[in-house]
């Protein structure tokens, strides 16, 4: 964050120009106002103490109504201005939460609660829509009209002159003490929030294991807990604004009582002035205290914003940090292609990887993966191996040592271009709520026809499966493949992966939960696929260990050998272990 502007800095230069309007409405504004207060005192003094007839004051009042209607033409100028500014400020907030998310790379993207991140980029910078809105116009027109009036005011009688000067400041002191209050109270209230939507998000998500788990009363209860903190923070924040209203109020009356009692001692007392001019005063008091008790109210709300816009700066600057933006992959257009034959070679240098300083530590030593390589990465849970496949696909990114892809950096890749030949298919592909035929169509950013999707479907085994179901292709899939079993989630990612076409597979074994047919499909399927393509395979199964063309053993986060099944066998003693296990446990 250190040197970085502020959101609400750079949305206000975005929006200078709009800042301009607003200065010069309010000018205008002001001038209405005073000449508002003129006009009527004039009509007053004409009316009642010249006794003038209602024609000689009919031009006068004429021109009083329409200085009237400018004058609210004006406040809802003032107002459009400051409802365009919120909502192109919220539009390039929330663009820019946005933006953050859909850059976001791996790790950044797991951290965090869900719920707490939506509440961010929802009601976060809903709540900044006011700073825009309401404390930036009424800011502009507080710099500006009160000090005209006050102008005028010395003019016509340098006493009440004074005592508007003297009484004035107690408002805005009274509301910068407030409002620093407010801000960190808002700050709490995001807080509160966002934990709230995360623990409420999570706890629906879990459902199940919570009811299975006997927890599901306990997590009520926690709901609850995180909801009345949120009350609380609410509360708090409203407390602050009945508190403020009460003490503007007060202020503001005991100040216009104050100059009306001077102005009334002045004329009745000393006489030593017009009444047209003490009523003229008199007007304009209240219109100077009104301005300065809105641009109050206006200062609450700006400041309860501020917390909002506050918590949505850090969460930017947390994921910018976290992606660490100056070693994302280089631009599109500076990427060369031709350095990529495909599939490609891949070597890892001397690669090493932490997730965070005194953790669990990978150490790759070298590798070599050639084009079209069919590779297991085996080891004992917890070895690192997921943690190997992330740092190849380019999902995390070395701490020292290199990837290098065809010769290149992979770092230097671009990432767009290098996903274009990557697929995934993960033990829990996520799949979105939709049919099958849109699941499967997101494998590929090109426009696909029907016929395709019911290839890449009868490709990956799935036919069978969508033949039994009554619309098909067309049958709708819940929110995270509700509905479908784990050996129907992976081979839809399969098919997503015909539909590509990739160069390079990545894959994780299922470790559990498949029947013998359902793995065979699956095998067979994913065999197709890797015919013209490099694979590397977390494998689990014996059966994928011993056909690999080169077997990387992991332990403890260190590659301690690679080579084939039967050259490990002799030669490396914790993976023969490995081996006898799951010949006797698990089937092979
Ligand atoms: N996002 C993460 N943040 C911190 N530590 C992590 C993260 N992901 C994995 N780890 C840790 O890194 C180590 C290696 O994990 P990894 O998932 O790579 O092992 P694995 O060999 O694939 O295990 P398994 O076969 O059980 O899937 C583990 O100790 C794990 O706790």
């Amino acid at each position: 964050m250190k040197g970085k502007r502020s959101l609400i800095a750079i949305q206000m230069t975005a929006q200078r120009k709009r800042l301009i309007y607003l200065t010069f409405i309010s000018l205008a504004l002001g001038a209405a106002i005073v000449s508002q207060a003129a006009l009527l005192a004039e009509a007053v003094q004409r009316i009642f103490v010249e006794k003038a007839s209602f024609s000689s004051v009919a031009l006068l009042l004429g021109i009083l109504l329409v200085v009237m209607a400018i004058r609210t033409l004006l406040s809802y100028g003032n107002g459009t201005v400051g409802l365009h500014m919120a909502a192109t400020a919220k539009k390039n907030m929330r663009a820019a939460v946005l933006q953050n998310f859909t850059h976001a790379s791996m790790p950044s993207s797991l951290q965090g609660q869900t719920g707490g991140k939506v509440s961010i980029a929802l009601d976060a910078v809903d709540e900044a829509d006011s700073y825009f809105s309401q404390y930036m116009p009424r800011m502009v027109e507080t710099v500006i009209i009160p000090i005209l009036i006050l102008v005028v005011t010395f003019t016509q009688h340098i006493n009440s002159g004074i005592i508007m000067l003297v009484t004035a400041p107690f408002i805005p002191i009274f509301m910068i003490l407030v409002g620093l209050k407010t801000k960190n109270k808002s700050e709490e209230k995001y807080t509160q929030l966002a934990e709230f939507a995360g623990t409420f998000l999570d706890s629906l998500q879990g459902l199940v294991t919570l009811k299975i788990f006997g927890r599901a009363h306990r997590q009520q209860q926690e709901i609850e807990r995180s909801s009345l903190r949120y009350r609380d923070a609410t509360m708090d924040i409203l407390k602050i604004a009945f508190t403020n209203t009460l003490m503007l109020e007060s202020i503001v009356m005991l100040s216009i009582g104050v100059v009306a009692l001077e102005l009334a001692i002045q004329l009745l007392v000393f006489k030593s002035m017009s009444f047209h001019t003490a009523f003229f005063v008199l007007l304009l008091v209240p219109e100077f205290y009104s301005l300065l008790k809105s641009s109050g109210t206006a200062f609450h709300n700006g400041r309860t914003s501020m917390g909002a816009i506050r918590k949505v700066e850090t969460m930017l600057a947390d994921t910018n940090d976290r992606n660490d933006l100056k070693d994302q992959p280089i631009g599109l257009r500076t990427f060369p292609k031709k350095l990529f034959p495909m599939p490609p070679a891949i070597e890892l240098d001397n690669v090493r990887f932490q997730y965070a300083p005194d953790s669990f530590e990978l150490n790759t030593g070298s590798i070599t993966i050639g084009p079209g390589d069919h590779i297991a990465l085996a080891g004992h849970s917890g070895s690192g191996k997921t943690t190997l496949l992330h740092l190849i696909a380019g999902l995390l990114k070395p701490v020292s040592g290199a990837i290098m892809v065809n010769g290149n950096p992979l770092t230097q890749q671009n990432e767009t271009i290098w996903f274009e030949h990557i697929s995934y298919i993960t033990q829990h592909p996520y799949i979105f709520a939709g049919t099958f035929a849109d699941n499967i169509a997101i494998g590929t950013g090109r426009k696909v026809s029907r016929a395709e999707i019911e290839a890449a479907a009868a490709d990956a085994g799935l036919s069978k499966v969508v033949s039994q179901l009554e619309r098909g292709l067309d049958t709708p899939v819940g929110e995270g493949g509700r509905g479908l079993s784990g050996g129907e989630k992976q081979r839809l990612a399969v098919a997503r992966a015909f539909l590509k076409r990739p160069s390079i597979i990545l894959f994780d074994e299922p470790t559990v939960g498949l029947d013998l047919h359902t793995e065979r499909i699956l095998q067979h399927s994913i065999a197709t696929l890797a015919k013209s393509a490099t694979m590397i395979t977390v494998a689990h199964r014996l059966y994928t260990i011993r056909h690999a063309d080169n077997i990387l053993f992991m332990d403890h986060g260190v590659l301690v050998g690679s080579g084939h099944h039967d050259e490990l066998m002799k030669r490396l003693p914790a993976y023969a272990e490995m081996v006898d296990v799951q010949r006797k446990g698990v089937p092979g």
